[in-house]
């Protein structure tokens, strides 16, 4: 079982180290606070939160599974092991430095801080096959909730951990289905606040360069807060998978609390929940004890 302050005595600089890598991240390039904050999740979803992702000494690592397209940040967790193994070589967990990294990339967004359970251990297997539970921009709400179900998640844990979204981009590759290809024929999701329409599909014109990126939160990208779930609400998501949160009566019910007359005095706190909800994916499948490694290498296994 994971607990808080795992590496207090063993190695007590270890989340002050991590923090501080990922503050000169972030300061160097701000994307890297979503970037590393994605990771986390493609960690915990496939295999569990072990690390496995971050392999690439082995053919066919798990990184290249097409369910992780675009996923980043790798350097960022190198360079804080590199750290940690000078401080307190063999001790500090690649799974652990992800999930507390997606923590620091929160608080450095203006999200709520938060403690980590830690004590996870590496995983010893990563291959690209193993990807399929990851969710898919393209996915119903029904198969979305499966996938999440399938991981101990909740409806409401789907809407608050997709309001992840409320920070970074996504590459105008993922848009096309929604924008140009929605209705067979030929035709864009009709959930789409017409007002909004035109200029999603002039940055991301269907011959375009798919490469080219664009804020998921509309007008707050850089910020970790509930605008995302209003642009939701308003039909100004931009993800597919985002749009079909608004349309399910439950995960919509989930979404409106946080928008109730008497909120924020008595309503129920977005911060707060999202906070439950990411500690509960951090505990995705992992390891403790005598399972798994603690690798040197975070890109190898021992
Ligand atoms: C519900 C299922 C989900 C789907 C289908 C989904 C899909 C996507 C897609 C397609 C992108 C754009 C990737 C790119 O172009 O680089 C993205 C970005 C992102 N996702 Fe998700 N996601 C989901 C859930 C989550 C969760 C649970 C988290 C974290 C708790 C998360 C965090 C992020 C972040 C922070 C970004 C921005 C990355 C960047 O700016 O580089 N997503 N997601
Ligand atoms: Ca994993
Ligand atoms: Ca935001």
């Amino acid at each position: 079982k994971l607990k808080l302050g795992f590496y207090s005595e063993t190695c007590p600089a270890a989340e002050s180290i991590i923090r501080s890598t990922v503050r000169n991240a972030v300061f160097a390039d701000p994307n890297m606070a979503a970037v590393l904050l994605r990771l986390h999740f493609h960690d915990c979803f496939v295999e569990g939160c072990d690390g496995s992702i971050l392999i690439n000494n082995v053919p066919d690592p798990e990184r290249q599974a097409f369910g992780h397209q675009g996923v980043r940040g790798f350097d960022v967790i190198d360079k804080a092991k590199t750290q940690l193994e000078t401080a307190c070589p063999g001790v500090v967990s690649c799974a652990d430095i992800v999930a507390l990294a997606a923590r620091d990339a929160i608080v450095m967004t203006n999200g709520p801080d938060y403690p980590v359970p830690t004590g996870r251990r590496d995983g010893r297997v990563s291959n690209k096959s193993l990807a399929s539970e990851m969710p898919d921009v393209s996915d119903s709400i029904e198969k979305l909730k499966a996938k999440f179900f399938d991981k101990g998640l909740t409806e409401k844990d789907l809407v608050l951990l997709s309001a992840a979204h409320t920070i970074g981009t996504t590459a105008c590759f993922f848009m096309t289905h929604r924008l140009f290809n929605f209705i067979p024929g030929g035709g864009s999701d009709p959930d789409i606040n017409p007002s909004f329409l035109p200029e999603l599909q002039q940055k991301c014109p269907q011959t375009g360069d798919p490469n080219v990126r664009l804020p998921m939160d509309e007008g707050s990208e850089q910020t970790f807060d509930k605008h995302i779930l209003q642009n939701i609400k308003d039909g100004f998501a931009v993800l597919e998978s985002d749009a079909r949160l608004n349309e399910d009566l439950v995960t919509k019910s989930v979404i409106d609390s946080y928008f109730g007359v008497l909120n924020p005095l008595f309503g129920p706190s977005f911060e707060a929940d999202f906070v439950q909800s990411v500690i509960k994916m951090g505990q995705i499948g992992v390891k403790t004890d005598l399972l798994g490694e603690i690798r040197k290498k975070c890109s190898s296994f021992n």
